[in-house]
């Protein structure tokens, strides 16, 4: 998979010799309902026999008209994630766009022959809500501004339990620590990336030593709790229990960070990097009178942890 960065105006040397069957979006997360956009223009793809390439953005198309705070300027995929589960759909190009005012600015005509007809679309398959070019034009107005030059393909909404599968809906059940949900949504299990770095030394005396995680400021966490994960070390993926929090019991002021115990696990991974899927949270953080109280709380957490995985393997 080849990834080809443009911005407004595309570069005069960039030349675009195949057509393609292109789908559009900001895809944040590549969700069921975005997964159905894209195998959509894959099958096209395959019938016509053209690379199957995303239009997508660098970053919130938002961040240009207005200030983003807190998980609104997070992403449910960052950007080498989001790569990653292109390449796990079979895409053959992404066409990542800077995402800037003058490229927000285009009149929605511009942006179809500025973009659509110089990257040589056959096909354009988005989404049916999906909006392009100043003003927010729609899917019905693509074939207008198509003039007949490429084709327009529209896919429905996806829906599970009878709402439509959004990454705003991901975004809340993220926040209410609803993994289940989340990951149904998603249609895989949500993922962080992290390197391991040193905390304060302190879960070895507690018995429970936990691999803290350094991770990026764009990515959008489960919100704050205690978490069955899967974590993957050196090539395997190992049971885990994850801890987000300031932790509590040691004072009331601490940082946030990502502690992860490891199942009957004992090895120095500091400076690894990691993979974390986040598969179901069991309770939220509790202030402990003392470290005994905790350590009794980490077993039965460890406990729960085996079951989970027992029953779910
Ligand atoms: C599964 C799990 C659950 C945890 N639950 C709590 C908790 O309820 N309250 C709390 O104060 N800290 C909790 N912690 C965080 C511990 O306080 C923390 O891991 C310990 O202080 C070690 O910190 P260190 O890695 O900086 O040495 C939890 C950690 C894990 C791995
Ligand atoms: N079962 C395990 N789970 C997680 N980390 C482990 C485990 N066993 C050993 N380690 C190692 O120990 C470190 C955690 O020990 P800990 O006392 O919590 O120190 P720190 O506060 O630096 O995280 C991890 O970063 C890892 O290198």
């Amino acid at each position: 998979m080849k990834v080809i960065n443009l911005s407004y105006p595309i570069s005069k040397k960039i030349e675009f010799k195949r057509p393609i069957v292109l789908a559009m979006g900001f895809f944040d997360g590549v969700h069921l309902g975005h997964q159905k956009v894209i195998k959509q223009a894959q099958k096209i793809a395959k019938q016509k026999d053209l690379p199957l390439a995303v239009l997508t953005y660098d970053h919130h198309p938002a961040l240009v008209y207005k200030k983003l705070e807190g998980n609104a300027a997070r992403y449910l995929s960052i950007w080498e994630r989001k790569v990653d589960l292109f390449a796990k759909l079979g895409v053959d190009i992404v066409y990542r766009v800077n995402y800037n005012f003058a490229f927000q600015a285009q009149k929605p005509q511009a942006f179809v022959d500025n973009f659509l007809m110089r990257m040589n679309v056959d096909t354009v398959v988005a989404g049916f809500d999906h909006t392009y070019g100043a003003k927010k034009a729609t899917m019905k107005d693509l074939p207008g501004y198509a003039q007949g030059r490429f084709n327009v393909n529209t896919v429905p909404a996806d829906r599970l339990d009878d709402k439509k599968i959004s990454s705003t809906r991901i975004r809340r059940n993220l926040e209410d620590g609803h993994m289940l949900t989340v990951n149904d949504l998603l249609g895989y299990s949500f993922e962080t990336t992290g390197t391991v770095i040193h905390g304060l030394a302190r879960g070895r005396t507690l018995g429970f030593p936990t691999a803290n995680l350094e991770y990026s400021e764009f990515q959008q966490l489960p919100s704050e709790g205690v978490y069955i994960v899967s974590m993957l070390v050196n090539d395997q993926w190992l049971p885990a229990m994850a801890s987000i929090g300031r932790n509590v019991t040691f004072g009331d002021h601490n940082p946030v960070t990502i502690e992860i115990n490891i199942l009957g696990f004992n090895q120095n991974i500091y400076g690894n990097e990691v993979k974390v899927q986040w598969l179901k949270k069991m309770r939220d953080e509790v202030k402990y009178t003392g470290k005994e109280a905790l350590i009794e709380q980490l077993k039965r957490d460890e406990i729960n942890t085996r079951t989970y995985f027992k029953n779910n393997s």
